[in-house]
Parts: C-alpha cells; structure tokens; sequence
C-alpha cells in the first residue's frame, strides 16, 4: 500500500514551548487512524502542526510523497490537507449551500454526494450557518472538507459536546466516510471506545510523544490493555 503521510522527528508548540516532542509516524493511503490520549497530550497541538498553525521546531511532514514541512498553512489545503477544527470553521453568515460551494475542487467528493451523506444539509440548503445546531454544524464542518477532495482528512474531536442521537448519526457518516469510501483520515477522540470500531489504526500521545500504535481491533480486543496505556497520560 502507498504510504500517504510520512512525520519524521517532529517537534513543534507555540512560541517556545515544545509541545509535539520528536513525533514519528506513518499513514498509509487509504487508511484511518484514531488519535488518542487525555487532555493536554499533544493532540490538537499534532493536529495543527501537520495543518501548518503552529511554530515548528524540527522534523519533517511530506504528503503523498509531496514535502510539505515548509509550505505555509493556506497552501496545505491545496497539497491536500482537509481540516475540521476543534472550533469547527464554517461561515455563520452564509448559507450551507454556499458554504459547499465556495471551497468545493473538483473531484468525487461533489456538493451533491456531501448532501447524500448528510441529508440533513440538504434539508437546510438555504439555512444560514448561524441558524445550524451544534450537530449540523460538525456536519457543514465535515462536509465543507470532503467537497475539498482532500488526499488526508483531519477531524479533531468531531463528536465533542452534541447529543447522543447526533454523535451516533456523525459516526455513521464518518464511517462510510473512511471505511467504505476509503478516505484517509486522522481522527482525534477523548472516547476510544466511540472511534476504534471505525479506524483501522490507532496511536497513543502521552507528553507530546507517541507512547504506543496498534490496529484499532487489537485495542479494542484488549479493554485492560488500552486503560493502561490511556492511563500513561493521566500520571
Ligand atoms: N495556543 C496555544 N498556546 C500555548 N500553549 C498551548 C496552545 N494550545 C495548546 N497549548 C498547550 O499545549 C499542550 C497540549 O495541548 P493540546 O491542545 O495539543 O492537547 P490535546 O491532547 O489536544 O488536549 P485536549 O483534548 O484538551 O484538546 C497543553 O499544555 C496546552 O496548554
């Protein structure tokens, strides 16, 4: 299988504080990967790093072969990189329709299909993006990056404060998403037991470090297991 996303020795943070210390990881074409870890491991900080918002301080992130390291966050969407923020970035002042519209490329993730796996958007076309729930806005959010038809999608904890009703719907898109689509994804969740039924691999930050990797399944198998290493970054 092609290797999509190559992070060798990387250190990143914010001013001079080092957050990401000396990351390594692989993700092949394909493939998705759940990110976890407690609060303050590192994971939004590994996140914004490979999106190009925060300072680097070693290492280097190439993309479907592409060395993207020193490219300037506005050109990664271009080589490839579709991001949902924590703060999911839509605009609140346009409606879902133009939302889609003014950031789709061309590819298969089009408009129509976005509304196919959200059925719900295509319900409020017309509705402003202020006038969205929480739920439906993690939708546009989502949606706004597949019409992106990026190479890697990146979701940082997309299910964080909706309701049980809407998570379990936003799984079962993100689902089809990365497992019957295909699409390449790196996911942040504070709840492993919610994302390893739908990731194929899985890695543990603890201190800005990868503490352990395994497939999703094997975690999953391995209730104690996964605590434990959950656990490593709660000490
Ligand atoms: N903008 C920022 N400026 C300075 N320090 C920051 C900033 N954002 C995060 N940090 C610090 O970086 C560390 C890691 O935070 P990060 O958000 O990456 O962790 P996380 O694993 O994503 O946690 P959470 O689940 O709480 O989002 C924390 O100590 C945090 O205080």
């Amino acid at each position: 299988m092609a290797e999509l996303l190559k992070v060798e020795g990387l250190k990143s943070g914010y001013g001079e504080a080092v957050v990401v210390q000396g990351i390594d990881l692989t993700l092949e074409a394909g493939q998705s990967l759940a990110l976890l870890g407690r609060n303050g491991t590192g994971k939004t900080t590994l996140m914004n790093t490979l999106v190009g918002v925060t300072r680097r301080h070693a290492g280097r992130i190439s993309l479907a072969g592409q060395d993207i390291t020193n490219l300037p966050a506005h050109l990664r969407a271009g080589a490839g990189i579709g991001w949902v923020p924590q703060e999911r970035n839509i605009f609140k002042s346009l409606t879902v329709h133009e939302n889609l519209t003014a950031v789709a490329r061309p590819g298969p993730w089009t408009v129509e299909r976005a509304y196919e796996m959200f059925p719900r958007l295509a319900e409020r076309k017309s509705n402003m993006g202020n006038q969205l729930s929480g739920g439906e806005q993690q939708m546009l959010a989502v949606a706004r990056a597949l019409v992106l038809n990026p190479k890697l999608l990146l979701l940082d904890e997309p299910l964080e404060g909706l309701a049980p009703i809407i998570v379990e719907e936003l799984l079962r898109s993100i689902a089809r998403v990365v497992r019957d689509e295909g699409m390449s994804a790196i996911i942040v969740e504070q709840n492993p037991r919610m994302i390893l039924p739908i990731t194929h691999t899985a890695v543990v930050l603890d201190r800005g470090q990868v503490v352990h990797r395994d497939s999703s399944e094997a975690l999953l198998a391995a209730p104690d297991q996964l605590d434990r290493w959950l656990a490593v970054a709660k000490a």
